[in-house]
Protein backbone atom coordinates (compact mmCIF):
# COMPACT_ATOMS: atom_id res chain seq x y z
CA UNK A 1 0.00 0.00 0.00
CA UNK A 2 2.82 2.43 1.10
CA UNK A 3 4.46 1.45 -2.29
CA UNK A 4 1.85 2.36 -4.57
CA UNK A 5 1.45 5.78 -2.25
CA UNK A 6 4.61 6.59 -2.99
CA UNK A 7 4.73 5.51 -6.97
CA UNK A 8 1.62 7.89 -6.90
CA UNK A 9 3.17 10.87 -5.15
CA UNK A 10 6.35 10.32 -7.49
CA UNK A 11 4.47 10.56 -10.80
CA UNK A 12 2.55 13.55 -9.25
CA UNK A 13 6.18 14.96 -8.59
CA UNK A 14 7.48 14.07 -11.67
CA UNK A 15 4.21 15.76 -13.48
CA UNK A 16 5.12 19.43 -11.80
CA UNK A 17 8.34 19.74 -14.15
CA UNK A 18 6.54 18.38 -17.24
CA UNK A 19 3.57 20.80 -16.75
CA UNK A 20 6.42 23.92 -16.33
CA UNK A 21 4.80 24.51 -12.70
CA UNK A 22 8.20 24.20 -11.09
CA UNK A 23 11.86 26.15 -11.63
CA UNK A 24 14.67 23.88 -10.15
CA UNK A 25 13.39 22.41 -6.96
CA UNK A 26 10.82 24.98 -5.99
CA UNK A 27 7.87 22.58 -5.34
CA UNK A 28 6.73 19.73 -4.09
CA UNK A 29 3.69 16.88 -4.18
CA UNK A 30 2.32 14.70 -0.88
CA UNK A 31 -0.52 11.81 -0.89
CA UNK A 32 -2.08 10.44 1.89
CA UNK A 33 -3.72 7.02 2.89
CA UNK A 34 -6.45 7.53 4.84
CA UNK A 35 -7.28 4.56 6.53
CA UNK A 36 -3.07 4.70 7.84
CA UNK A 37 -3.26 8.44 7.98
CA UNK A 38 -0.13 8.20 6.58
CA UNK A 39 1.44 10.73 4.31
CA UNK A 40 4.27 10.01 1.63
CA UNK A 41 6.08 13.42 0.46
CA UNK A 42 9.15 14.66 -1.86
CA UNK A 43 12.01 14.89 0.09
CA UNK A 44 13.10 18.23 0.83
CA UNK A 45 15.69 19.82 -1.92
CA UNK A 46 16.48 16.40 -4.42
CA UNK A 47 16.53 18.11 -8.14
CA UNK A 48 13.69 16.32 -10.02
CA UNK A 49 16.08 14.86 -12.76
CA UNK A 50 17.44 12.95 -9.87
CA UNK A 51 14.56 11.91 -7.99
CA UNK A 52 12.98 8.11 -7.05
CA UNK A 53 9.85 6.83 -6.45
CA UNK A 54 11.83 4.84 -3.02
CA UNK A 55 13.26 8.15 -1.92
CA UNK A 56 9.21 9.70 -1.18
CA UNK A 57 9.29 10.34 2.62
CA UNK A 58 6.52 8.46 4.79
CA UNK A 59 5.18 11.04 7.60
CA UNK A 60 2.46 10.66 10.09
CA UNK A 61 -0.14 13.47 10.16
CA UNK A 62 1.79 15.10 12.71
CA UNK A 63 4.16 15.86 10.10
CA UNK A 64 6.95 13.21 12.03
CA UNK A 65 9.40 10.95 9.47
CA UNK A 66 7.99 7.08 9.63
CA UNK A 67 9.77 6.06 6.92
CA UNK A 68 13.02 7.25 4.77
CA UNK A 69 16.62 7.96 4.76
CA UNK A 70 15.91 11.58 3.54
CA UNK A 71 14.35 14.60 5.08
CA UNK A 72 10.89 15.31 3.89
CA UNK A 73 10.09 18.62 2.18
CA UNK A 74 10.46 21.84 4.30
CA UNK A 75 6.49 22.24 3.79
CA UNK A 76 5.83 19.10 5.66
CA UNK A 77 3.74 21.07 8.16
CA UNK A 78 1.55 22.67 5.75
CA UNK A 79 0.61 19.62 4.57
CA UNK A 80 -0.09 17.50 7.07
CA UNK A 81 -2.31 20.55 8.83
CA UNK A 82 -4.37 20.91 5.83
CA UNK A 83 -4.80 17.11 5.53
CA UNK A 84 -6.18 17.13 9.42
CA UNK A 85 -8.11 20.09 8.72
CA UNK A 86 -9.67 19.23 4.89
CA UNK A 87 -10.63 15.85 5.61
CA UNK A 88 -12.03 15.30 1.70
CA UNK A 89 -8.46 15.54 -0.03
CA UNK A 90 -5.99 12.95 -1.23
CA UNK A 91 -3.40 15.29 -2.60
CA UNK A 92 -1.46 18.49 -1.83
CA UNK A 93 0.71 20.57 -4.61
CA UNK A 94 2.92 23.29 -3.90
CA UNK A 95 4.68 25.10 -6.13
CA UNK A 96 6.10 28.99 -7.29
CA UNK A 97 4.30 28.84 -10.70
CA UNK A 98 5.06 32.64 -11.38
CA UNK A 99 1.26 33.58 -12.54
CA UNK A 100 -0.18 31.89 -9.68
CA UNK A 101 2.57 33.33 -7.90
CA UNK A 102 2.34 36.68 -9.00
CA UNK A 103 -0.90 36.89 -7.40
CA UNK A 104 -0.48 35.70 -3.69
CA UNK A 105 2.83 38.00 -4.27
CA UNK A 106 0.18 41.22 -4.48
CA UNK A 107 -1.94 39.94 -1.93
CA UNK A 108 -4.72 39.46 -4.35
CA UNK A 109 -7.66 36.43 -4.64
CA UNK A 110 -8.05 35.56 -8.47
CA UNK A 111 -11.65 36.20 -9.27
CA UNK A 112 -13.72 34.24 -11.35
CA UNK A 113 -13.96 35.79 -14.35
CA UNK A 114 -15.28 33.37 -16.56
CA UNK A 115 -16.11 29.56 -17.49
CA UNK A 116 -12.24 28.17 -17.26
CA UNK A 117 -12.31 29.08 -13.80
CA UNK A 118 -15.81 27.85 -13.00
CA UNK A 119 -15.65 24.49 -14.55
CA UNK A 120 -13.34 24.33 -11.30
CA UNK A 121 -13.26 26.66 -8.90
CA UNK A 122 -17.03 27.60 -7.32
CA UNK A 123 -15.90 31.32 -6.62
CA UNK A 124 -12.33 32.96 -6.22
CA UNK A 125 -9.26 31.19 -5.46
CA UNK A 126 -8.85 33.41 -1.78
CA UNK A 127 -5.66 34.84 -0.82
CA UNK A 128 -4.35 34.84 2.60
CA UNK A 129 -3.78 37.12 5.10
CA UNK A 130 -0.07 38.98 5.60
CA UNK A 131 0.97 36.48 8.25
CA UNK A 132 2.32 38.09 11.70
CA UNK A 133 5.87 38.56 12.91
CA UNK A 134 5.22 35.63 15.51
CA UNK A 135 3.86 33.59 12.73
CA UNK A 136 6.89 34.57 10.34
CA UNK A 137 9.16 33.60 13.29
CA UNK A 138 7.37 30.90 14.64
CA UNK A 139 6.57 27.66 12.92
CA UNK A 140 5.99 29.45 9.57
CA UNK A 141 5.05 26.64 7.57
CA UNK A 142 2.66 25.24 10.36
CA UNK A 143 1.63 28.77 10.66
CA UNK A 144 1.23 28.55 6.67
CA UNK A 145 -1.00 25.53 6.88
CA UNK A 146 -3.16 27.21 9.28
CA UNK A 147 -3.36 30.62 7.61
CA UNK A 148 -4.83 28.95 4.78
CA UNK A 149 -7.31 27.11 6.98
CA UNK A 150 -8.32 30.41 8.71
CA UNK A 151 -9.23 32.04 5.25
CA UNK A 152 -11.48 28.88 4.39
CA UNK A 153 -13.24 28.99 7.74
CA UNK A 154 -13.78 32.68 8.11
CA UNK A 155 -14.73 32.92 4.48
CA UNK A 156 -16.92 30.10 4.61
CA UNK A 157 -15.20 28.47 1.64
CA UNK A 158 -15.24 25.12 0.96
CA UNK A 159 -12.18 23.20 -0.20
CA UNK A 160 -13.43 20.53 -1.74
CA UNK A 161 -15.29 23.71 -4.33
CA UNK A 162 -12.36 25.49 -4.31
CA UNK A 163 -9.27 23.14 -3.99
CA UNK A 164 -6.58 25.98 -3.97
CA UNK A 165 -5.15 29.16 -2.06
CA UNK A 166 -2.45 31.58 -2.70
CA UNK A 167 -0.27 32.30 0.67
CA UNK A 168 0.25 36.12 0.52
CA UNK A 169 3.95 37.07 -0.02
CA UNK A 170 4.44 33.20 -1.10
CA UNK A 171 2.89 30.82 -3.40
CA UNK A 172 -0.07 28.56 -4.19
CA UNK A 173 -0.73 25.32 -2.52
CA UNK A 174 -3.49 23.01 -4.47
CA UNK A 175 -5.67 20.28 -3.61
CA UNK A 176 -7.03 17.22 -5.02
CA UNK A 177 -9.09 13.73 -4.09
CA UNK A 178 -5.56 11.99 -4.95
CA UNK A 179 -2.02 13.59 -5.73
CA UNK A 180 -2.95 13.58 -9.54
CA UNK A 181 -5.92 15.39 -8.62
CA UNK A 182 -3.79 18.01 -6.90
CA UNK A 183 -1.45 18.39 -10.19
CA UNK A 184 -4.56 18.57 -12.58
CA UNK A 185 -6.11 21.51 -10.50
CA UNK A 186 -2.45 23.09 -9.84
CA UNK A 187 -2.07 23.25 -13.36
CA UNK A 188 -5.63 25.02 -13.80
CA UNK A 189 -4.85 28.00 -11.37
CA UNK A 190 -1.75 28.49 -12.55
CA UNK A 191 -3.94 28.85 -16.34
CA UNK A 192 -6.32 30.93 -14.87
CA UNK A 193 -4.13 33.38 -13.32
CA UNK A 194 -2.66 34.01 -16.33
CA UNK A 195 -5.99 34.39 -18.03
CA UNK A 196 -7.04 36.86 -15.15
CA UNK A 197 -3.89 38.87 -15.42
CA UNK A 198 -4.51 39.85 -19.26
CA UNK A 199 -7.95 40.12 -18.64
CA UNK A 200 -7.43 42.68 -15.90
CA UNK A 201 -4.60 44.23 -18.49
CA UNK A 202 -7.45 44.67 -21.48
CA UNK A 203 -10.05 45.30 -19.00
CA UNK A 204 -8.84 47.20 -15.64
CA UNK A 205 -12.82 47.21 -14.61
CA UNK A 206 -13.88 43.82 -15.57
CA UNK A 207 -16.27 42.41 -12.72
CA UNK A 208 -16.28 38.50 -11.65
CA UNK A 209 -18.34 36.40 -14.03
CA UNK A 210 -22.27 36.33 -13.77
CA UNK A 211 -23.00 34.44 -10.46
CA UNK A 212 -26.11 32.08 -12.57
CA UNK A 213 -22.98 31.42 -15.29
CA UNK A 214 -21.12 30.43 -12.64
CA UNK A 215 -23.75 28.18 -11.08
CA UNK A 216 -24.58 27.06 -14.75
CA UNK A 217 -20.70 25.68 -15.16
CA UNK A 218 -19.41 24.71 -11.48
CA UNK A 219 -22.64 22.00 -10.54
CA UNK A 220 -23.21 20.63 -13.83
CA UNK A 221 -19.65 19.38 -13.47
CA UNK A 222 -19.37 19.57 -9.80
CA UNK A 223 -23.02 19.09 -8.69
CA UNK A 224 -25.49 16.73 -7.78
CA UNK A 225 -26.49 16.96 -10.98
CA UNK A 226 -23.17 16.31 -12.46
CA UNK A 227 -23.54 14.79 -16.16
CA UNK A 228 -19.61 14.01 -16.42
CA UNK A 229 -16.21 14.38 -14.70
CA UNK A 230 -16.53 14.06 -11.00
CA UNK A 231 -13.64 15.03 -9.26
O1 LIG B 1 8.31 27.50 -0.57
C1 LIG B 1 9.45 27.11 -0.59
C2 LIG B 1 10.55 28.08 -0.48
O2 LIG B 1 10.05 29.42 -0.55
C3 LIG B 1 9.69 25.65 -0.76
O3 LIG B 1 8.45 25.10 -1.12
C4 LIG B 1 10.59 25.20 -1.86
O4 LIG B 1 11.84 25.72 -1.72
C5 LIG B 1 10.68 23.66 -1.85
O5 LIG B 1 11.20 23.22 -0.62
P1 LIG B 1 11.53 21.68 -0.39
O6 LIG B 1 12.62 21.29 -1.36
O7 LIG B 1 10.27 20.91 -0.67
O8 LIG B 1 11.96 21.58 1.05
Amino acid sequence: MLEALKQAVYEANMDLPKYGLVTFTWGNVSGIDRESGLVAIKPSGVPYEELRAEQMVIVDLEGNVVEGNLRPSSDTPTHVALYRAFKGIGGIVHTHSPWATSWAQAGRAVPALGTTHGDYFYGEIPCTRPMTEQEINGAYELETGNVIIETFVNGGIDPNQVPAALVFSHAPFCWGKDPHNAVHNAVVVEEVAKMALHTFALNPSVQPMDQDLLDRHYLRKHGQNAYYGQK
